[in-house]
């Protein structure tokens, strides 16, 4: 648009002045001229946009510098929290390597300790001769008489298996695992057997029975770890009872021949609750099978005459249950000959390795002439008993249906805190808890006595057992209490491995023992295959603080109500027991919740022992040591 051009002629201007439109119209070249008003108009318009403009370009200029103040401030403050934020980045990143350097060297220690009690304790739960030849065997044993399931489970899909073992809460571990089976009859057992389980009012397998038969049947290697309680002895039992049935119909067994199974356990009771036990079905198995033979079964234990039992061995037999010192004495006087045995069960296996047997059961491995089926059996997984069967099973099938040296959950725990001096009183108050039978564990011998002398003064049906008494006895108070006609049965932890009291309603623990695997395997004497039971625990301040830790940690994890004072303890290892570090939570060694390997009172007590041993054999070359009460040679 051109800029009309100033008149300079005062005659134009006045002309222009007079009619400024027509000015505009004439075709001066101003065609685009604007006429006054609209000029005036215009620039004043201008004017008030330009001011406008000024000062919308002054709140623009305002506003942005407060733009940039503010930015400027939350660039700061950006910046500042930027720079916390990676301040804090930085101290989390410290934080967690910290806390993985910490992790790294508590897992370090605890490893160093587990090697010092592996070089500490002995060389490898293996027999002399596996190791001397490095005899390793590779192939698993065959089917028990080429067993095998039905076919509804033999084609049982890997995800219905999967799905079955997770209803029933079973682990396993292994390759070529078969199917859980729910039901005995579908077990492929002889009629006989089922009409044992029947009359025993066994109408149902538990969950370590509907995994383990089959894999004992299978001729499979077994590593169980189950609940106190939970029908283990069934698990070797059957399988063990069948392979001696099937040897017996291949060829009848001959004077001096067998046995073809041996049980291993480490009291004498658990080996004579579990001799009964087979002896029950295979008396069955004759009743109702004319055609078979009554499979033979041989108990050896200490305390009863080793001239019988060898006498025994030498008509011939299928089955021995023994104790470890025992079988040693049978088989290093040549009184009995593993040669054709082909089944080995360690029931209580951790429980023998504690005890000292370690020797006896390395001895008894040497005897096996060739590859044989192992059933291993252990509330709780020590080091040593992996090593074990790590070196001495075949492809193993690990089955699990509860934290090794878990409590069993169908027993209600209470701890209570009662002084050393009022506990007699006490315990009288707590017999009324419940109705019989009761039985009532003690740390040791002089208190068993005592208790036993003061509940026979208040007239109450009670009978003692402990390692004092001869076998006779022991064995008289067993049967008195199980068929009812005593009440009460007071004993130290020999009464809690394994013993099976159907009908228990309560476990006393006058005393809290000293390692957390005698509590689990004493409450584990009530609440058995189902039934609910009570535990009653006394303790108070004579107590092992990491004991009472473990304790604390064990309620917890069985839901169960802990008291103000085991509460308010602190944990020992700052907390770092319920951390699982190196894929262990809690002690590596003996299993308990409540502390780390490096406060272990087992680790030590087992590092005393040893030692002690070392010395003994260093003095008299007799390196054995007295464990526990009463556990000192056979039992
Ligand atoms: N499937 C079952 N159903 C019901 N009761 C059973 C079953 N299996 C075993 N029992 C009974 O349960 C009790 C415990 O069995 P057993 O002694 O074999 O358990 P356990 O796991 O060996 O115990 P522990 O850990 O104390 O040695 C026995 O009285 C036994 O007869």
């Amino acid at each position: 648009m051109r800029v009309p051009v100033p008149l300079t002629n005062p005659a134009e201007a006045l002309q222009h002045l007079a009619d400024p439109l027509k000015w505009m119209m004439e075709d001066d070249g101003y065609e685009d001229y604007v006429p006054i008003k609209k000029r005036k108009a215009a620039m004043k318009e201008k004017l008030v946009s330009d001011r406008q403009k000024e000062r919308r370009e002054e709140a623009e200029r305002v506003m942005r510098e407060r733009l940039a103040e503010e930015k400027k401030k939350r660039g700061i403050a950006n910046s500042l929290l930027a720079v916390s934020a990676k301040l804090k980045a930085e101290e989390e990143a410290n934080k967690d390597s910290r806390e993985q350097a910490i992790k790294e060297s508590i897992k370090n220690e605890e490893d160093q300790l587990l090697e010092q009690v592996q070089l500490q304790m002995s060389t490898p739960l293996m027999s002399v001769r596996e190791r001397a030849k490095g005899i390793m065997y590779t192939e698993r044993m065959p089917a028990i008489g080429e067993w095998r399931p039905i076919k509804k489970y033999r084609d049982l899909p890997e995800e219905e298996r999967a799905s079955i073992r997770e209803k029933y809460f079973i682990e396993v571990n292994g390759k070529d695992i078969p199917a859980p089976i729910k039901r005995f009859e579908e077990m492929r057992l002889p009629r006989g057997i089922l009409e044992g389980l029947k009359a025993k009012g066994i109408m149902r397998p538990t969950q370590i029975q509907m995994q383990g038969i089959p894999c004992g049947l299978m001729g499979r290697d077994i590593i169980g770890i189950a609940f106190t309680g939970s029908g283990k002895t069934l698990v070797f039992g059957l399988p063990m009872i069948m392979s001696a049935l099937e040897q017996e119909l291949r060829a009848k067994v001959q004077p001096t021949e067998g046995p073809f199974g041996l049980i291993i356990a480490p009291s004498r009771e658990l080996a004579h609750q579990t001799y009964e036990v087979i002896e029950f079905y295979t008396d069955h198995l004759a009743e109702y099978h004319r055609e078979f033979p009554k499979l033979r079964s041989v108990l050896t234990i200490g305390g009863l005459s080793t001239g019988t039992q060898a006498m025994a061995i030498k008509k011939g037999c299928h089955m021995v249950v023994a104790t470890p010192g025992r079988l040693n004495d049978l088989l290093n006087k040549k009184k009995m000959s593993l040669a054709q045995c082909q089944v080995l069960v360690l029931d209580e296996a951790d429980r023998m390795i504690d005890l000292g047997f370690e020797e006896e059961i390395r001895n008894t491995l040497d005897h096996y002439r060739g590859q044989r089926q192992t059933l291993l059996f252990s509330a709780t997984m020590p080091k040593k008993i992996q090593d074990f069967a790590k070196t001495a099973l075949v492809d193993a099938v690990v089955i699990n249906v509860g934290r090794a040296g878990a409590a069993n959950l169908d027993v209600i725990q209470e701890v209570e805190y009662v002084k050393q001096e009022a506990k007699l009183v006490y315990l009288l108050k707590c017999l009324q808890k419940t109705p019989p039978p009761v039985l009532i564990f003690c740390e040791n011998k002089s208190d068993v006595d005592d208790v036993h002398e003061y509940l026979l003064l208040k007239a109450v049906e009670v009978v003692a057992i402990h390692g004092g008494l001869d076998q006779e006895e022991r064995h008289e108070a067993i049967r008195s209490f199980k068929e009812g006609s005593k009440d009460v049965l007071i004993g130290t932890d020999v009464a809690s491995k394994g013993l099976d009291f159907p009908a228990i309603q309560h476990v006393i623990n006058f005393d809290m023992p000293k390692e957390i695997e005698n509590y689990v395997h004493r409450i584990g004497r009530t609440g058995r295959c189902g039934r609910t039971g009570v535990a009653t625990t006394f303790v108070n301040k004579n107590q092992d603080e990491t004991i009472l830790l473990d304790l604390k940690a064990l309620l917890l994890e069985a839901g169960q109500h802990v008291p103000p004072f085991l509460m308010q303890l602190d944990s020992a290892a700052g907390g770092r027991e319920e951390e699982e570090i190196g894929g262990v939570k809690g002690c590596a060694y003996c299993g308990g919740l409540g502390h780390r390997i490096s406060d272990c009172p087992k680790l030590e007590t087992t590092r005393q022992k040893t030692t002690s041993a070392t010395k003994d054999y260093l003095t008299t070359g007799a390196a054995r040591y007295t464990g526990a009460e009463g556990y000192a040679g056979d039992w």
